[in-house]
């Protein structure tokens, strides 16, 4: 059963021509001069019901007006989208009761309420029968851990716990479908491992399909089987995670803090699937491919060499594996 389709989903805004200089500035006030900017250029897409899908792209690609038009936030240019059934800008207040929405930039919930009235406010908005109310509330109380933030006011909490007081309320009423803008964006690493298995668990639980917006690469690594990319406001490249992972997010950065200024041993050390990125006294960055070897050997070996202090290891940066996405369909489109 299908989540959600599109058909040339498109969006074009009008915006002011800019021109540098004073005078200029003045002119366009008087007399505004318009452009068309295609923010959406004619999205074809299917998803099917329980999928996790990471809606991917550069700054600027369209993904948040993507989200948008699906949401029934805004109204599209063209083309056609059904999102359960629905059309969204056209039937928003009932699509409503059925998505939940998270925007990591932007908070929903009630700055001056604690959770705890938040969440009676929303039970009362998605009118749910009181005692089903009371069991999911305590199972999400449970689940992301709010017990100690319950009775806080929102503008008091930290980001972390905010985002999972923000995660679990777009949970409330069992939406089938969970539009998920940036949701780790500024989170530490336990916070952010923790929502996303927490997303994970109620995706295989009660087959929630997530629809995924993110810029780091672990959030599609470990929340979504399928990726799609866009760019310039139209699709590149539709395929499962795996695939992504096994050709772009092969590669783990390795930052390693030595008490040792010395490295010329290691610095020209380019085994197989281990590239030297940086040296500096007290410092070395190495690109892993894992494909190629594991990890724990290869900080077996360094630990063997020299006495480390701290190791990080990281994705690459979504930039970085976006380049790499468009440098391997330009390598396709070339052999074609
Ligand atoms: N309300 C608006 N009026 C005019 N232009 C807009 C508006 N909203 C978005 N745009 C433009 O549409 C394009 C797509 O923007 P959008 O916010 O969808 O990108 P994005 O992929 O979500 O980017 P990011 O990763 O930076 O959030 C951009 O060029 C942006 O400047």
């Amino acid at each position: 059963m299908l989540a959600l389709r599109t058909e040339g989903l498109s969006k074009t805004f009008r915006v002011k021509r800019k021109k540098p200089g004073f005078r200029e500035s003045v002119k366009s006030l008087l007399r505004p001069e318009w452009i068309e900017k295609e923010a959406v250029a004619g999205i074809d897409l299917t998803v099917e019901r329980g999928e996790t899908l990471a809606f991917l792209g550069p700054n600027g690609a369209g993904k948040s007006t993507t989200i948008k038009m699906l949401t029934g936030i805004l109204h599209p240019t063209g083309g056609l989208a059904e999102v359960l059934g629905f059309t969204p800008w056209k039937e928003r207040e009932k699509l409503a009761y059925r998505i939940g929405t998270v925007f990591g930039q932007k908070s929903q919930l009630w700055y001056h309420l604690p959770p705890a009235d938040t969440f009676e406010l929303m039970s009362r908005i998605y009118e749910l029968d009181r005692q089903d109310y009371a069991k999911r509330r305590d199972d999400l109380i449970g689940r992301f851990e709010l017990e100690r933030h319950w009775s806080t006011p929102v503008r008091k909490l930290s980001l972390g716990e905010r985002m999972r007081c923000e995660i679990a309320a777009a949970f409330l009423h069992r939406p089938q479908l969970l539009f998920l803008d940036e949701p780790t964006i500024g989170l530490d690493v336990v916070i952010k491992q923790r929502i996303r298995e927490l997303i994970t668990e109620l995706n295989r639980e009660e087959g929630t399909t997530v629809f995924l917006t993110s810029h780091d690469p672990g959030d599609i690594e470990l929340l979504c089987r399928r990726a799609v990319v866009i760019h310039h406001g139209g699709i590149i490249v539709d395929e499962p995670v795996e695939r992504l992972k096994r050709e772009v997010l092969a590669y783990k950065t390795i930052t390693l803090q030595t008490d040792e200024t010395d490295q010329t041993e290691i610095a020209d050390w380019n085994g197989p699937g281990v590239r030297v990125l940086a040296v500096s006294p007290g410092m070395l960055r190495l690109a892993v491919d894992v494909g190629v070897t594991a990890i724990e050997p290869v900080l077996a070996s360094i630990v063997g060499r020299m006495r480390i202090r701290d190791v990080t290891i990281e994705n690459p940066p979504m930039e970085e594996v976006i380049k790499h996405i468009y440098a391997r369909e330009a390598g396709r489109r070339e052999g074609a």
